[in-house]
Formats: C-alpha cells, sequence, structure tokens
C-alpha cells in the first residue's frame, strides 16, 4: 500500500484514514448492438434470420471490459490509473461515477464522485461563458458561487490568454483549450472525489503545471483525486498511489514509483 509515507491522507480523530471509495470485485460488461458486421448486406440480414435464436448471433457482443477489479481508496489521496489502451481505465472511473451498471461486484462511495472527462457534456454551440454556467449549476455550485468564481475559472484555464475567446462557441476551441475550461470549472469546486481522465494530457506544459498544483490542493482539501493519464510523468508529479490495469484485470496496486517502474520495465516507456 501506499500510505506509510502519505503525510496528506487525512485521517480521523480516532487515527483511522477515512474511504471514500470501495471497489469489490467490480465487473463492467458493455453489450453492443450491431456488432454482428455486415449489418447493411442483405446475406447479413439473411444469417440473422436464421439464427435468430441467441444474443450473440443478433449481433449483440458483449464486451468484458473490467473484470474483478477490488481497492479502497482513502481521504487526501491521489491515485493514478494507468494501462496500455483499451485496460479499462476509463470504464472504470465511469463505473465509479455511477454513470456504469456493475455485471456483477458493487462500488461504494463516500460523496458525490464528479468525473471530469474529457468529453465532459459541455455544450460546443454555447459559448464558454456559458458553458462555465451551465459546469457549475451542473456540478451543484448556485448561481451566486458561480458568479463569485467566474473570473478564476477563465483565468485559471487561460481561455483568454490569445484573445477574447470565452465569448465565442465552444466548437471553435481546439481540443486543448476545451479540455482546459473542463478542467478550470471542475477545479474551481472542491469534491469529495475528483477523477479526471486525460484532461491533463491535452493541456500545454505551463497548464499542466498549474493544473498539478490545483490537484494537490484538492487533496490537501481532503478530497480523492483520480487521475487517468498516458503521462508517466504526470502522474509521477501528481499522484502518490497507483493502480494498473491491464485488459480489465488490477495488476498491480501500490506507491506510484514502484508501479511505474514495473509498468515501464513492462512497456518500454
Ligand atoms: N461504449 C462502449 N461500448 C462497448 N465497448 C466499449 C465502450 N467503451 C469502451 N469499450 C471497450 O472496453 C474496453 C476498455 O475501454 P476503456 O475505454 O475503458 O479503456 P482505457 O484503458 O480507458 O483506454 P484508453 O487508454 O485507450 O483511453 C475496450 O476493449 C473498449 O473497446
Amino acid at each position: 500500500m501506499a500510505d506509510e509515507t502519505n503525510d496528506v491522507t487525512a485521517t480521523a480523530a480516532d487515527g483511522a484514514r477515512i474511504p471514500t471509495v470501495i471497489a469489490d470485485d467490480v465487473h463492467i460488461v458493455y453489450r453492443v448492438n450491431g456488432g454482428g458486421g455486415g449489418k447493411g448486406s442483405a446475406t447479413a440480414a439473411l444469417s440473422r434470420i436464421l439464427r435468430r435464436d441467441k444474443a450473440e448471433s443478433r449481433g449483440v457482443r458483449t464486451v468484458h471490459a473490467v473484470r474483478g477489479v477490488s481497492f479502497t481508496a482513502y481521504r487526501g489521496e491521489a491515485i493514478g490509473l494507468i494501462g496500455t489502451n483499451g485496460s479499462g481505465k476509463s470504464t472504470l472511473l465511469r463505473a465509479i461515477a455511477g454513470l456504469l451498471p456493475t455485471e456483477k461486484g458493487k462500488v461504494y462511495t463516500d460523496g458525490q464522485p464528479s468525473l471530469l472527462g474529457v468529453n465532459a457534456a459541455l455544450m460546443g454551440d454555447l459559448t464558454g461563458e456559458r458553458n462555465v454556467i451551465l459546469g457549475g449549476l451542473a456540478m451543484g455550485m448556485s448561481r451566486e458561487e458561480i458568479r463569485e468564481r467566474y473570473q478564476d475559472i477563465v483565468d485559471f484555464s487561460g481561455i483568454n490568454e490569445k484573445g477574447d475567446f470565452i465569448t465565442l462557441p465552444m466548437r471553435t476551441y481546439s481540443s486543448g483549450m476545451g479540455a482546459r475550461l473542463r478542467f478550470a470549472i471542475a477545479a474551481a469546486k472542491n469534491h469529495d472525489v475528483l477523477m479526471i481522465d486525460e484532461a491533463l494530457a491535452t493541456g500545454d506544459r505551463k497548464f499542466q503545471i498549474r493544473s498539478e498544483q490545483r490537484i494537490r490542493e484538492l487533496r490537501k482539501e481532503a478530497g480523492t483525486v483520480f487521475l487517468v493519464s498516458h503521462s508517466n510523468k504526470s502522474i509521477r508529479d501528481t499522484c502518490d498511489r497507483v493502480l494498473w490495469l491491464e485488459k480489465g484485470e488490477l495488476l498491480m496496486d501500490g506507491p506510484t514509483a514502484e508501479v511505474l517502474r514495473a509498468y515501464e520495465k513492462e512497456t518500454g516507456r
């Protein structure tokens, strides 16, 4: 476990660490319609009719994305999720956020988990300004709170550094700019459990440093932060514990340095 050296991990008055997320043997299965191949062709349609007894043959395919993952996260921890493409990191985060049902096993959370993904639901046709309000409301902030923090959010995002972009529709932003605004909105609030999916990788170095600083602050304010990233450096700079997923299974759970060493040895990077 990561925590003997973890001086910011919050403890209760009796000295016990406070769990925020417990994943108990979590399995997530996606069901995909129309995965049977050749959907549009007449022969594919015919073979579907001929074999219509089984779900699998009707083109419903299953993807077992997370397989028996168990861990306990504590208040004050920043936990990195690593693994090669398709290993189940985003799926696990979405399950913790309550956005995906578990096939088997359970996720217990203390407080409201907030998922900040690169695809977080802001609206492309609205201006950055309107999206700050929308995002703030979606996170449960009052209009008053949003108004108070509005300028900080815009400054943090750096969106206006190169002109008045905050009054333009978000669809005109580059992917990096969009990710920065999403992160800035989410970081404006103190979260019980904050989950960040790759947001740091899309910003430039200056923004990454700012975000990493903010993640450290959020941890001190006693929340738990999960960070999915393909940047080992971001993980090293922000997390004290790392979960390594591969093919949906939890391969390793331990202190950052130890897990990254094993990961780098395995993947050669
Ligand atoms: N909406 C979906 N429907 C069906 N299968 C999905 C869906 N989303 C993900 N998967 C599958 O689940 C598995 C895990 O995907 P996931 O996105 O969780 O991996 P990841 O580790 O976050 O990958 P990456 O590093 O590439 O972002 C993959 O096999 C993927 O194809």
